[in-house]
């Protein structure tokens, strides 16, 4: 039953799942506790219940967790639902399930039944929450992917782990702004960073119809922290033995593609589900699996900020690089802005020592980047780079 729970609502999963070595069966077992835990707080079945309601049902959750990890006892919860016991059972074949990522996952959930669910006010508090329902997932799901192995780089490989599901989570959290603030009155997006464009709200998202110019580089914004966690994992990935390489590299893969779905879908998130097409994921399954056995490096050409430098300049760096990329995919009419922005970013420059402005517009210039130490030059038909200065768009 959990293998069909996982093939049925977890498609991507499911066809990574097919790479898997040993621990298939246990994986299913884990994605189906685990969706049964999000479907108390935010399923169809849920909708009809109070908060309190959904309080106690995710209290009865952690009753039963208590008894599947109680080693000493053989004593299944009498009141286990089959994801309980296709956990239970998962934990008793497999070595090494430890309980805290399954309570620091409910822990999650019960963010969401709380008053202020919906509000963000740092992008901390979105990274603590990322961290409780999809961290933790990478922490539950590691004892089946190292199985046989010793437990070498296990900090640094739960660390990229942790990575990883954040990412995804980032991922989510960019492809269904607008469902969530429709549907649930939800906005996961830091009100930090709406407010760095425009000085937008959390309210201005929830009424947003048409995405505007400042709501895109804010979604920009947030693609680039989701990048920045898969750069992350992707240091971890080869971490994991091969089959469990191969898994990780096509979950990262095949969500990374929905992520970079809303770029083309010039950031309408509010109105338009980006998704990755069966035909899609069957064709970048082969470059996915290729790719963690050659260990290529999938940076795939994105324009990647550094989020290093987390000073007033630094910030002001990466909002006017957003907006730079921004008006570059709105096409003719953004020249305006890339030219504003260019000289904010010359002044910038001036006040962020060695950060050299990173930007992508075509996987040449990415290569032009990353082989120039000095960066010489690089002029395409929209813009020019001199010594790493950003100069007036090409008119
Ligand atoms: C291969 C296989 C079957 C994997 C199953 C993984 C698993 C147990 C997933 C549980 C997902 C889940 C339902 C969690 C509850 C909270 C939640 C919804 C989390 C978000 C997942 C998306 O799930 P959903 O089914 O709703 O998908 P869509 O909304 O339809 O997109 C999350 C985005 C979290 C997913 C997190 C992971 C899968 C963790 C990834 C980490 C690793 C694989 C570890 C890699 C290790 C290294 C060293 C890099």
């Amino acid at each position: 039953m959990a293998e069909e729970t996982t093939r049925e609502y977890a498609k991507s999963f499911f066809l990574a799942s097919k790479l898997m070595g040993r621990g298939r069966e246990e994986s299913y077992a884990l994605y189906a506790w685990c969706r049964e835990l999000d479907q108390l707080v935010d399923g169809e079945a849920a909708s009809g219940l109070t908060t309190d309601e959904r309080a106690r049902s995710l209290d009865g959750v952690a009753e039963r967790l208590r008894m599947i990890f109680d080693w000493d006892s053989q004593a299944v919860p009498t009141d286990a639902t089959y994801a309980d016991l296709a956990l239970y059972d998962a934990t008793r074949t497999v070595q090494g399930f430890e309980r805290e990522p399954f309570e620091d996952m409910i822990r999650g959930m019960r963010r969401d039944l709380e008053p202020n669910a919906g509000a963000f006010r740092t992008f901390s508090e979105v990274e603590s929450y990322a961290y409780q329902v999809a961290g933790t997932v990478a922490l539950m799901i590691l004892p089946i992917l190292t199985i046989g192995t010793n437990n070498a780089n296990d900090f640094e490989r739960r660390e990229r782990g942790v990575a990883l599901g954040i990412a995804l989570q980032m991922t989510n959290i960019v492809r269904d702004v607008g469902e969530d603030a429709r549907d649930r009155e939800r906005v996961y997006i830091a009100e930090e960073d709406l407010k760095l464009f425009g000085g937008m709200t959390r309210d201005d998202v929830l009424s947003m119809q048409t995405p505007t110019f400042d709501y895109k580089c804010a979604i920009e914004l947030q693609i680039q922290r989701a990048l920045m966690y898969y750069a992350q994992a992707r240091e971890g990935v080869v971490l994991l033995p091969l089959s469990s390489r191969l898994v990780a590299a096509c979950i990262a893969g095949l969500y990374k593609r929905i992520l970079l779905t809303v770029r083309e879908n010039r950031y309408d998130n509010l109105n338009m589900r980006a998704y990755a097409s069966k035909l899609q994921k069957l064709a970048l399954l082969p470059v996915l699996v290729w790719g963690s056995i050659v260990g290529t490096n999938d940076e795939d050409g994105d324009m990647r900020l550094d989020f290093s430098d987390d000073s007033e300049s630094g910030q002001a760096y990466r909002v006017a690089m957003c907006r730079i990329f921004v008006a570059i995919a709105s096409g003719d009419d953004g020249d305006e802005e890339i030219a504003r922005c260019a000289d904010i970013l010359r002044e910038i420059k001036r006040g962020v020592p060695g950060k050299q402005p990173m930007l992508s517009r075509s996987r040449r210039f990415v290569e032009w980047y990353k082989s120039s130490t000095d960066f010489g030059t690089y002029e395409d038909e929209r813009i020019k780079i001199d010594g790493g200065t950003i100069f007036h768009a090409r008119r």
